[in-house]
C-alpha cells in the first residue's frame, strides 16, 4: 500500500490556464476525476474548445470550460493554476480573493517573479518570489503545492508514461494531487521541501536553454554532459542561497527533468537555445514563442541575484551575457573551458 493513501475525489478539480500543460494536466485528471473545470480568460477559446474542434479534439467530456474564475473557486476545492510565469501574480489578483483556506492549489508553472523589485536598483532575495508565495501573497489559501517533474506535454498527451513530483508543506495536499493525477500512465511522487522544486524546476530551464545552444552549433554528447553536471551545480548553489534543500534538485523535479528538457527537441527552452546559436534573432524567438521561453525570464531574475548576492555561477552568467549581450557563443564555450574550477562535486 502506498504511503500516500489513495482518496476520491467527489468535487469539481478547477485548471486555470488552457494551454498546452493545462489542457494535460485536465487530461490527467479525466482519469480519476468525474468533473473537470477548465478556465480560458478568451471567450473564443471556449467556442473552441465547447466544438471540441481542431487542437482541442482530444478533451475528455468530463472537461467543462469556463471564462469565469468565480465558477471555478465556487465548484472547486483543489485548482491547479498553470499559467506562465509572467502572467501569474496578474492572475493571482483576479482568483485570489475569490479563495478561502478551505482551498487547495497545486501550481505546475515552472519560472520566478520579480514583479515586487523596484524599477531602479538592486534586487534583493525578498523580491524574488516562486509561484507558491505568489498564492500565499495574493490569497488566504495555505493549502498550496507545486507539481514539477520531466512532464513534456506533448508526450504525456500521446499517453507516454511519465512521473512527476508534488510538493507541499502539507501531506493532505500531497495525498490530494495523487489522488487527483496519478494513474498506470502517471506516476506522483510527493515531498514537503516545495520551495527546492520550484526552484529546480524554474532553474533547469536555463541549463535547458544553454543545452540548445550548444545542440545548435552541432556540438556532441561529452560537452552536454559536462553543461548538464555543472549546470545542475550552478542550479543547486543558486537554490542553496535561496533558502532550498539540496535533495529536490537530485530527484525528478530536478536532475530527472534536467535530462528530459535539455536533450528534447520538444523542449521550448531547448528549442530557444538552438535558434539562437542557429542565428534567429532574440526579437523573433521572443516575438514567436517568448513568453512560453520560461528560462529567458528565470535567467534575467537569477542573473541579477547572483550578483546581488555574490554567487558564483558561471555558466548562468555566460548564457545571460550570450542570450541578452550578444556574446559570441565559440567566445563563452572558451570561457567556460578555461574556467579555473577546482572541485567536480560541491555541493553535498
Ligand atoms: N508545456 C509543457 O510541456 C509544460 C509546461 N509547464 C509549465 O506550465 C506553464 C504554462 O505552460 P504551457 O501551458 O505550456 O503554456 P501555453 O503558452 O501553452 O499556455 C499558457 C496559457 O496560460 C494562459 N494565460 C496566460 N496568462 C494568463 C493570465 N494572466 N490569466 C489567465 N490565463 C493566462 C494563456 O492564455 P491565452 O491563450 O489567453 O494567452 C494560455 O492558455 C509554464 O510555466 C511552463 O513552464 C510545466 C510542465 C510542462
Ligand atoms: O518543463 C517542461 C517539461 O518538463 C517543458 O519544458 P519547455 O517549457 O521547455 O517546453
Amino acid at each position: 500500500m502506498s504511503k500516500y493513501q489513495k482518496i476520491q475525489i467527489k468535487q469539481a478539480v478547477g485548471v486555470v490556464g488552457a494551454g498546452s500543460f493545462g489542457l494535460t494536466i485536465a487530461g490527467l485528471l479525466a482519469e480519476n476525476v468525474e468533473d473537470i473545470l477548465i478556465y480560458t480568460r478568451r471567450e473564443e477559446n471556449k467556442a473552441k474548445m465547447q466544438a471540441r474542434k481542431g487542437e482541442y479534439a482530444q478533451l475528455s467530456p468530463k472537461i467543462r470550460v469556463t471564462t469565469s474564475l468565480e465558477e471555478v473557486a465556487k465548484d472547486c476545492q483543489l485548482i491547479f493554476p498553470v499559467v506562465p510565469s509572467k502572467g501569474f501574480r496578474n492572475m493571482m489578483q483576479q482568483l485570489g480573493p475569490l479563495l478561502n483556506p478551505q482551498h487547495f492549489l497545486i501550481h505546475a508553472t515552472k519560472g520566478l517573479d520579480s514583479s515586487l523589485a523596484p524599477k531602479e536598483g538592486k534586487i534583493k532575495p525578498e523580491h524574488i518570489k516562486t509561484m507558491s508565495q505568489l498564492i500565499e501573497l495574493e490569497s488566504l489559501a495555505c493549502r498550496v503545492g507545486c507539481l514539477s517533474g520531466p512532464n513534456l506535454a506533448s508526450e504525456i498527451q500521446e499517453h507516454q508514461p511519465a512521473a512527476t513530483l508534488i510538493a507541499s508543506k502539507y501531506t493532505e495536499v500531497i495525498k490530494m494531487g495523487q489522488a487527483a493525477l496519478r494513474s498506470p500512465r502517471f506516476q506522483v511522487y510527493g515531498t514537503h521541501d516545495i520551495l527546492g522544486a520550484e526552484l529546480a524546476g524554474a532553474l533547469k530551464n536555463v541549463v535547458a536553454l544553454a543545452a540548445g545552444l550548444l545542440g545548435g552549433k552541432g556540438l556532441g554528447m561529452n560537452i552536454w554532459a559536462l553543461l548538464v553536471t555543472r549546470g545542475l551545480s550552478e542550479m543547486i548553489h543558486i537554490g542553496k542561497a535561496m533558502g532550498a534543500d539540496v535533495k529536490a534538485f537530485l530527484g525528478v523535479a530536478g536532475i530527472g527533468d534536467l535530462i528530459a528538457t535539455a536533450s528534447s527537441t520538444k523542449s521550448r527552452n531547448y528549442k530557444a537555445g538552438v535558434a539562437l546559436a542557429q542565428g534567429t534573432p532574440m526579437r523573433e524567438i521572443v516575438g514567436a514563442d517568448g513568453d512560453m521561453v520560461e528560462g529567458f525570464r528565470t535567467l534575467e531574475i537569477i542573473n541579477q541575484l547572483c550578483q546581488a548576492l555574490e554567487i558564483n555561477s558561471p555558466i548562468f552568467e555566460i548564457v545571460h551575457r550570450v542570450v541578452f549581450k550578444g556574446m559570441e557563443l565559440e567566445r563563452a564555450i572558451h570561457f567556460l573551458m578555461t574556467y579555473p574550477y577546482a572541485v567536480d562535486v560541491d555541493f553535498l
